[in-house]
This record gives structure tokens, sequence and C-alpha cells, in this order.
């Protein structure tokens, strides 16, 4: 297929990266409760409408699931980081979606990430080869991002190899596309879109920013 010949299906299959230790927080993120809702009801609402299948990379039984949402577990010895997470939902999305180019994930720590998020990624990619990242504030966040299913072998074989693996190396192996998200404008002031929660803390800010984007509603 020519480069200009790509096309990517509007709505990609998805995954939400759960699989990590939640060690900052003390408790699983995947459980959490902000203002009432829980989180994986946010980030579970917020995606489905983006993409075309829903599953998650969980680690941990013990955490309760929507029973229409696939539990992907690490397919290599787990608590590598999050690249182990990237790495299942390729295979998962190999399976169950085999006509993908890409699957999207976005992790669970970030309530606010943008609505436009898949579309918008979709639209930067030139080319089945491509990594599509989302940035905001100059900032990359490289676990909201579409990856082609095709680099899964290169994934497994780069994740045993490197010590580190850090995400944006990995990334850095690759052709891929930056796309900047505007942030959210609050009577508080701007608010990053991927703002994301590791600390208790961090859950009692997201609360409060929660509030002021309900108080900008008309
Ligand atoms: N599958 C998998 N996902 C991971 C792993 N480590 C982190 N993640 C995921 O990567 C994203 C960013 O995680 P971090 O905030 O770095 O790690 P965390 O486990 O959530 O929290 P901390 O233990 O406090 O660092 C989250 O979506 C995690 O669920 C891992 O070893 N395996």
């Amino acid at each position: 297929m020519a480069e200009g010949d790509f096309h990517p299906i509007r709505r990609p299959p998805a995954v939400i990266l759960a699989g990590g230790r939640s060690s900052r927080m003390g408790s699983p993120k995947a459980g959490l409760v902000l203002a009432g809702k829980p989180m994986l009801t946010r980030v579970v609402e917020r995606l489905r409408a983006q993409v075309s299948d829903l599953a998650i990379n969980l680690n941990d039984p013990s955490v309760a699931t929507p029973s229409d949402l696939t539990v992907v577990p690490d397919t290599i010895p787990s608590f590598i980081g999050p690249l182990a997470g990237v790495l299942a939902a390729m295979r998962h999305t190999a399976k169950v979606s085999p006509a993908a180019s890409h699957v999207l994930t976005a992790p669970i720590d970030t309530p606010f990430f943008p609505t436009t998020l898949a579309s918008s990624l979709e639209g930067a990619l030139t080319s089945k080869d491509e990594i599509a990242v989302a940035w905001s504030g100059g900032e990359m966040h490289p676990l909201f991002a579409l990856w082609p299913i095709a680099i899964a072998d290169d994934l497994d074989a780069w994740i045993r190899t490197d010590s580190k693996r850090r995400v944006r190396a990995f990334i850095a192996r690759h052709p891929s596309v930056a796309v900047e998200f505007p942030s959210i404008p609050t009577k508080a002031g701007p608010l990053d879109p991927f703002f994301n929660i590791n600390t208790p803390e961090q859950l009692q800010q997201a609360e409060a920013w929660l509030q002021c984007l309900e108080d900008r509603e008309p």
C-alpha cells in the first residue's frame, strides 16, 4: 500500500492501562472513586464513544470490572513497567480486531483526557507504521497513543533486552507523530487534560478540578 493510500479506521480498538502496582496510591487505581464515581467508570464512559472495542489491562484479579469489559493480563512477567501493558494491548487487539492497524491506549489514572483523543490521533497518522502520541503544554504523554499492531514483536523483544524499558525510548525507535491537545479553561485556570492521579493528594486535587469543570457548565 502506498503511503498516500493509508486510511486508518475511524474508531480504533482501545485498551485501558491499569496493570501497574499503584504503589504511590496504596490501592489499585482501577478501584479508586473520584467524587462518588469510580475512576474506571469515568474512563470507560469517556473512551466508549471513541472506540470500536474496549478492554482493560489489569494484573490484579481483586479489582472489580464491568462484565462487558474484557480483562487482559500482561503477556510477559508482570510489573516490568507500562510497556508490558502496551504489549498486552497489541496482542489482544491482534486477536479480537485482526483488521485494525493500530490500538489506542489510555491509562486508568487520567480522568479528564480529551473526548477527541482517538479521532485527533488517527487524523494525524500518515502511515500504518507510525505511532501517534498525545502532547499537552509541550509535554509528551506516551501512554496516550495509537500503536501499530505490527510492531508487537519488536516491542516484545525490546522489553526483554532493554533493562530500562522506557516508553519514550521505545517510541523513538519508530516513526511517530505528535498531537498537541489544548488545556481546558476553568475559573481556577487552565487544566491540563492529561492531569493524572498517582497519590491520594492528587485524587483530592482532581476532585477540586472536577468542581471547577462542573462550575463552568452553562
Ligand atoms: N501492565 C503493566 N502496566 C503498568 C506497569 N507499571 C505501570 N503500569 C501502568 O502504566 C501507567 C502509568 O503507571 P505508573 O504511574 O508509572 O505506575 P503505577 O503502577 O500506576 O503507580 P506507581 O506504582 O505508584 O508508580 C498506569 O496505567 C499503570 O497501570 C506494569 O508493570 N505492567
